[in-house]
């Protein structure tokens, strides 16, 4: 389906949206489609192919849903003239140098829902402390070859202060996107959580690509599960030397985990594999559709940043480590395959 008009902007209405959303991949067209079906204007900040697609087609969800919707795209962010909320929905790599033609722009708040620790900073260096706030999607989706947003997963998409509380712009913003329909909660100690998602990225992440299956299986299996178990606990040690708290209200219970024994752990991680073989067993991580896809993974900017950072807190994390470097040998390998 052709859409009327084309979508490149030139007005001034039109360059200063609610929403602008950096990246159209499976988070950026789940939730831009859905803030534009709500009535919210929406701009989608993307590169050409993806400009292109959507250009063609709008922004298509199916999955837990099925719609489709026009939106306008901007293939020069320096475009941007202001936003009301900027959400980063990018991949990690090259996310620093995507952020510098919207230094500019008056950004009112901005969120990054990718995954890792690291990528509230680069929102802090680009825009300041006081106008970013942190974020965590459990949420789950997919970008298909034909520019379909597969929807899979609608959990909760997590937006709260980094200096912790619950604050009125947190509260505005996750409930327009909630009621857009994407769950979305303000939360008071995103920091933690954000910390305690990460917790569980830094294994399971790598062991989607080294074992390149989906998730309950490598969940479910004990040699493994003791691996998982491990990272979480190398990682809480990290957070706890920096003092940051952290939670069990996270795809595992993190906080308990490395407060628990290790046995008590991997029994954790056991029982998070039987309930994605029950309830998700087609689940991949991102981190497996973006291995099989030859896209590059999201390493350096989480999990090789978190193995610097370990070292400067003087904090040994060694299995975190180890899988760290099997996959970035596995990324090297697969490179030199093509
Ligand atoms: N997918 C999921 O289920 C989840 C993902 N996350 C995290 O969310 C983030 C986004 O993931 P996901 O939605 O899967 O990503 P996708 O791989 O589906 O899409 C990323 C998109 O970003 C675009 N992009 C890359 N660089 C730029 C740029 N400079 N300017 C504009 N667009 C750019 C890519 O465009 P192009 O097509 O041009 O390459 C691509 O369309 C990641 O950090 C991921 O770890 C978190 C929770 C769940
Ligand atoms: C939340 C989860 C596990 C969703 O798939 C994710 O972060 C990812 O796949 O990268």
């Amino acid at each position: 389906m052709q859409f009327k008009y084309a979508h490149d902007m030139t007005s001034s209405v039109e360059n200063s949206p609610k929403f602008a959303i950096l990246g159209a991949g499976a988070l950026g067209s789940i939730l831009g489609a859905h803030l534009v079906r709500a009535g919210h204007s929406v701009v989608m900040l993307v590169r050409e192919r993806r400009a292109q697609q959507i250009r063609e087609g709008g922004l298509r969800v199916k999955g837990l849903v099925d719609f489709q919707v026009e939106v306008p795209v901007l293939t020069d962010a320096s475009q941007l003239r202001k936003a009301d909320v900027l959400v980063v929905a990018m991949k990690t790599t090259g996310t620093a140098a995507a952020l510098q033609p919207l230094r500019n722009a008056r950004i009112g708040a901005a969120f990054s829902v990718q995954n890792g620790v690291f990528k509230d900073d680069e929102l802090v260096d680009a825009f300041g402390r006081d106008r970013v706030l942190g974020s965590l999607a459990n949420t789950s989706g997919e970008l298909l070859a034909n520019g379909d947003a597969l929807f899979t997963r609608n959990v909760d998409l997590q937006v709260g202060e980094l200096n912790g509380g619950l604050s009125p712009r947190a509260k505005e913003i996750t409930s327009t996107i909630d009621a857009a329909g994407v769950r979305s909660t303000a939360v008071p100690d995103i920091v933690s959580l954000e910390w305690s998602k990460f917790a569980v990225w830094a294994s399971y992440m790598p062991l989607s690509v080294a074992t390149r299956s989906a998730t309950w299986k490598y969940l479910l299996d004990p040699d493994i599960a003791i691996i998982v178990a491990r990272v979480v606990r190398e990682i809480g040690a990290m957070a706890r030397a920096q003092s940051i708290a952290l939670s069990d209200d996270s795809m595992l219970p993190v906080k308990s985990m490395c407060e628990e024994t290790e046995d008590q752990a991997v029994r954790r991680v056991l029982q998070a594999g039987e309930t994605f073989r029950t309830k998700a067993p087609e689940h991949r991580m991102s981190s497996l559709q973006d291995f099989n896809a030859g896209r590059p993974l999201e390493l350096e900017d989480t999990i090789g940043r978190a193995v610097r950072k370990a070292a400067e807190l003087g904090v040994a994390i060694p299995v975190a480590e180890s899988l760290y470097r099997l996959v970035r040998g596995i990324e090297k390998i697969a490179e030199k395959k093509e």
